[in-house]
């Protein structure tokens, strides 16, 4: 089996491919997100791992739009705990250090720890992982990487800093996508679904398809509205409900279609488990 993930060996992308399929996956890097539905769709890639939303930084929306745009399925989602360490080459310290790269997310991540830096500038890069990867490459000084702890390991980088989130519980929820007609896994126990519709433009549409939810005693775990790039201030709303019952859940499927302009099931599958964090 080949995943596509973002970023190369030690970003989080391969953190979550390795937890999800295994030690024996074939991973193909991707330096973008934007790439990986175009591997998929043209089967150089059985699946993708793709982040979604952080508990710090909150959606990632040009996620959204790629799975929305290059109409992908949720094969399964993983909640990981997700630790930023500053590293640099062996013996340079904090006050040697002038600029700071990262992945943007990561970045955002760690906002508040460079207040206190005000003179380091950050630097968006593509990669966690890959700028720790340049660092030892390159003998780059001067130069940070905000990137795992498995990062810092493969490139025999050192921390100065450990925890350096704004909060230490920190989570990034992945998900494991497949293209639409594609298959990568035996199906595993559903209870979780996401799902995409349009209302109608009148008082109360999203609060009728909320009520169905709750009726089917489906839980809204989260609703996230997207715009419409064809129709300037109409927007889609992405889903995700939690249920014991699949029978109740076709059965709200059938009654939210009758409400809604448009309705897509994006994914089945099962709730990941958000471990908590020592
Ligand atoms: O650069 C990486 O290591 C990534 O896996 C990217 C990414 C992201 O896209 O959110 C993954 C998890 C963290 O939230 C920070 C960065």
């Amino acid at each position: 089996m080949n995943i596509a993930i973002q970023g190369i060996l030690g970003s989080f992308h391969h953190i979550v491919a390795h937890q999800y399929f295994g030690e024996d996956v074939n991973l193909t890097e991707c330096l973008s997100f934007d790439v990986m539905p175009q591997l998929m769709n043209s089967n150089k890639v059985d699946g993708a791992v793709m982040a979604i939303e952080n508990t710090l930084a909150g959606s990632i929306l040009s996620n959204y739009a790629l799975i929305d745009e290059f109409d992908l399925r949720i094969h399964g989602e993983v909640h990981l705990p997700i630790h930023h360490n500053l590293m640099a080459l062996e013996g340079q310290s904090l006050s040697d250090i002038k600029e700071v790269w990262s992945h943007p997310m990561a970045i955002l991540q760690c906002r508040k720890y460079f207040r206190d830096y005000p003179n380091i500038k950050l630097v968006e890069e593509s990669d966690t992982a890959e700028v720790a990867k340049q660092i030892q490459d390159k003998k780059l000084m001067g130069i940070a990487a905000i990137a795992s702890n498995m990062a810092a390991e493969i490139y025999n980088l050192n921390i100065i800093e450990s925890e350096i989130q704004t909060r230490k519980q920190n989570y990034t929820r992945f998900f494991i996508l497949k293209k639409s007609n594609g298959n990568i896994h035996t199906t595993n126990e559903v209870n979780k679904a996401s799902l995409r519709f349009v209302t109608h433009h009148h008082t109360g549409s999203l609060s009728e398809v909320l009520r169905i939810f709750a009726s089917f005693n489906m839980n809204l775990s989260k609703i996230q509205s997207l715009p419409i790039i064809d129709n300037p201030w109409n927007y889609s709303f992405f889903a995700d409900v939690v249920f014991d019952d699949y029978q109740q859940f076709q059965k709200a499927i059938i009654e939210v279609k009758n409400k809604v302009s448009d309705l897509k099931v994006i994914g089945e599958y099962k709730q990941s488990k958000r471990k908590h964090d020592s």
